[in-house]
């Protein structure tokens, strides 16, 4: 079922691997027509140039209308959420152009034409916040999402708009859609499913570097990952997103984007999922003990969900791959985020501490010197300006309104 929806461009051009033969961006795109001729010529067959002829102005009228951008509903590309990725390695090379089909910058005075954008995991907690912005700028956007984790409560204040879907679906079985970007923020078993023309931005996490050797974490380090520990699953499996990511780029000109996203918190997120903030706000706020893990001096940076959402948005309408590092490089150990929610929540808090799970990371924390040159971004919410907008939704969700 999935192979069938998977590509319906033709027949597969040769690997990557065959020989260097194969390249989905030509370089030169006027360089087979010289051959051609040649080989025409040569052989005494313009016949056959002419055929040529006739074949490439019939493919070009059929891709040109995906290639403008004038248009909302032409320039949109035809995105199947169906492909397996060795299908998607298949398709050919003018799928997309690298820059500009899908956002990009608009010049001084001209509108910026709404997009459509779909945003896998929009009813998640950073999901729903870039869902946000995205309504607000003027975007329509569909979310697809399975609710295991992510709420329809989150985008509940978008079903009124008609410039906004929500569909129930799991990302792992094929969808077909048509938008211009994807933000690929779900989180499923297996990753990247969609065939392309649009741009695809991978959320990948900080996770990668594993319990990293080098301190702050530069998009250069390679990670010290334990491949077969408790939490491989999820790093080793983002790692992996990661290459099938950029293997998508180099193998099937598919326009992609790379974030590693470090520890984020604000309303909306998980009450219960075992996230340190989320923890501890849960526990100040409900009298409980704040359970500090380990000897609590291992340490986090952490941002605010707005700024990662600016991050965000800065890496999708720009002009480079990364991956990028989108966190707050302000950083704590548990034991001083302990304090922070101490001071805003109650002073009278107490600390537990507890044993730390296996292989939990020493220290981490971002180098944004790449997302600051190359996006022009940089994270704005100190953590003690963020935590209590954080509470306060927490307060809602875990009392009731009345109490809020
Ligand atoms: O109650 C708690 C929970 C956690 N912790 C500690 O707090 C630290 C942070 O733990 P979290 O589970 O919040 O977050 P982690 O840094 O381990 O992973 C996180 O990082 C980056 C994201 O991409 C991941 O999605 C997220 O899991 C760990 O050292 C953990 O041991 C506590 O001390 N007490």
């Amino acid at each position: 079922m999935a192979s069938e929806l998977t590509y319906r461009g033709g027949a597969a051009p040769g690997s990557a691997s065959d020989g260097g033969e194969y390249s989905p961006k030509p370089s030169k795109p006027l360089s087979w027509l010289t051959r051609a001729a040649r080989y025409a010529a040569a052989e005494h067959r313009p016949v056959f140039a002419l055929a040529g002829m006739l074949l490439a102005a019939a493919l070009f009228s059929l891709y040109a209308p995906s290639a403008s951008s004038s248009d909302a509903s032409s320039g949109r590309a035809v995105s199947a959420a169906a492909a397996t990725f060795s299908h998607l390695s298949s398709l050919p090379s003018s799928a997309s152009s690298l820059h500009g089909s899908a956002g990009g910058k608009v010049p001084l005075g001209l509108r910026r034409r709404a997009l459509r954008v779909l945003v896998t995991g929009g009813a998640g907690f950073v999901g729903s916040h870039l869902v946000d912005r995205l309504v607000e700028r003027g975007d329509s956007v569909i979310v697809v999402d399975n609710f295991f984790t992510g709420r329809k409560d989150n985008v509940a204040h978008h079903l009124a708009n008609p410039r906004f879907e929500v569909i129930r679906h799991d990302v792992v079985e094929p969808i077909l859609l048509e938008v211009d970007q994807i933000y690929h923020l779900a989180c499923p078993a297996s990753p990247v499913h969609y065939k392309i023309g649009a741009r695809f931005l991978l959320t990948s996490t900080s996770e990668v570097y594993g319990d990293p050797l080098q301190h702050p974490q530069v998009e250069t380090y390679w990670g010290n990952v334990n491949p077969i520990g408790v939490r491989s699953c999820y790093d080793e499996g983002k790692r992996t997103a990661e290459t099938l990511t950029m293997d998508y780029h180099r193998g099937a000109n598919l326009e992609v984007r790379i974030a590693r996203i470090f520890n984020t918190y604000g309303p909306r997120m998980c009450i219960d999922d075992g996230r340190v903030v989320s923890n501890f706000v849960a526990q100040a706020l409900r009298k409980e003990p704040l359970t500090v893990y380990g000897d609590g001096k291992q340490t986090r940076s952490f941002q605010y969900v707005s700024d990662l959402v600016e991050g965000l948005m800065s890496l999708m309408e720009g002009e480079h791959i990364g991956p990028f590092n989108l966190g707050n490089p302000g950083e704590f150990t548990m034991l001083e985020l302990a304090k922070v929610v101490q001071d805003t929540i109650d002073p009278n808090a107490r600390i537990e501490f507890r044993p730390n799970t296996a292989d939990d990371p020493h220290k981490r924390k971002p180098d944004i010197t790449r997302a600051k040159e190359l996006l022009g971004w940089e994270p704005k919410v100190p953590l003690r300006e963020g935590l209590p907008l954080m509470v306060t939704d927490f307060r809602k969700r875990i009392f009731g309104d009345q109490e809020a």
